[in-house]
């Protein structure tokens, strides 16, 4: 396999500006192309500059699907804009927000959809939650193939939207009108139209995800071990025998208040030496599973946009002993694009010899100053 890292493109934030963002009334900087450290004692805006990050590179937060939440207190309107430079060209990007409502713009302009905003800037983000990939329930793992699907085909959220909205809309009418109502043949033949779309865009994501985790699992794990990724929809693939199980299941769905097939109900296996990860591994393990699902979206997203997607470590120093700390920021190093950490304790962060690739921030109170590199 030809080296992500020889052929692609660089990308990264020259400036930022937050304004009225959470606690961050006003933060102008200038992040380094390499390493930022971001150090400050818990509650202080750390998490939140990531968030501001996050949200003008694909205008969501990781954090709340309540955009509304990301407004200061005592504002009515919040901001971000960065300057974005990509192999030698700068655009500007800018989200602006309010509750209820979102206005992105790429140089100024409107863009045509939001899923070609959203794509534009890829970044990838790993907070202290994480774990729950390995761990937790299938919801982690459905964002974890929408984020990827989004990359490889813009129209994949609108296909997921889409299908919300069908499947929403035959529920709707199931609980108003009963299971013989007429006009649910017409919201099933439209919800599973757009689901075998998900479903299609899933299986694509899944595919590359299932390799790249694979060979970054025999990276980080013990040789002996193997882990299996793939993708398990929970629906039908054909759109006859999915259609016929929707008016099977009719009474069910009403019974329960939502679909009992679907988009909504996939996941994503991870199955360790023959036994489902989420049952059986260890801490270690989960750890290891984690790392490599989260350094297989880094691939796929790069190779599908062709830059080094720019990441994002929420508090890790929260988790990791000073032996993992190694371990990560050789990876990191490994990925040779920007990168924002977030620490409460920046002289546990080494991120290497050469010093001018790290640029040490502090964070009080929402307000963000440069400072000095910590003695590590
Ligand atoms: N909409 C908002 N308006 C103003 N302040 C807010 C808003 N939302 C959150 N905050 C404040 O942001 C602060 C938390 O910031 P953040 O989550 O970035 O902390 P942190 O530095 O990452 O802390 P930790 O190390 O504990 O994770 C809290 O003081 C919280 O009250």
């Amino acid at each position: 396999m030809d080296d992500l890292h020889s052929s692609i493109g660089s990308l990264f934030v020259e400036s930022l500006q937050v304004r009225s963002f959470r606690n961050l009334v006003r933060v102008d900087c200038e992040p380094g192309e390499r390493f930022n450290v971001i150090a400050g004692d818990n509650g202080q805006g750390k998490t939140n500059l990531l968030e501001a990050l996050y949200v003008v590179a694909t205008s969501k937060s990781f954090r709340t699907a309540k955009l509304g939440e990301l407004v200061g207190h005592e504002s009515e309107l919040a901001s971000v804009r960065a300057t974005i430079r990509q192999d030698g060209d700068a655009r500007s990007q800018s989200v602006g927000l309010k509750p209820g409502s979102r206005m992105v713009k790429i140089d100024d302009k409107r863009p045509q959809t939001l899923a070609s905003y959203a794509v534009r800037t890829p970044i990838v983000v790993f907070h202290p939650g994480e774990i729950a990939l390995s761990m937790g329930a299938s919801d982690g793992r459905r964002r974890l193939l929408d984020r990827t699907a989004l990359y490889l085909a813009p129209q994949s959220m609108t296909e997921l939207e889409s299908y919300s909205r069908a499947i929403k809309a035959r529920q709707k009418t199931l609980e108003l009108r009963g299971i013989d109502a007429p006009e649910l043949a017409d919201w099933e033949t439209l919800a599973v139209r757009h689901a075998l779309a998900v479903m299609q865009h899933r299986a694509h994501a899944a595919e590359l995800l299932a390799m790249h985790t694979k060979i970054a699992f025999g990276r980080i794990a013990a040789p002996e071990l193997r882990l299996e990724v793939s993708y398990v929809p929970s629906a039908p693939r054909t759109e006859d025998e999915y259609r016929s199980s929707l008016v099977r299941l009719r009474t069910r769905d009403l019974a329960r208040g939502s679909a009992s097939i679907g988009p909504h109900r996939d996941d994503l296996a991870l199955v360790l030496d023959e036994r489902a990860a989420r049952g059986f591994a260890s801490q270690g393990q989960h750890r290891a599973v984690t790392l490599s699902l989260k350094s297989a979206e880094i691939e796929v997203i790069g190779r599908a946009r062709g830059v080094r997607p720019i990441l994002l470590l929420d508090d890790v120093s929260s988790e990791l002993d000073r032996e993992r700390t190694a371990a990560l920021f050789s990876f990191l190093r490994d990925q040779r694009g920007q990168v924002f950490l977030t620490t409460t304790r920046p002289e546990l962060i080494d991120t290497g010899e050469d010093p001018s690739t790290r640029r040490d921030f502090r964070i009080e109170r929402g307000v963000l100053a440069t400072a000095s590199r910590p003695a590590v």
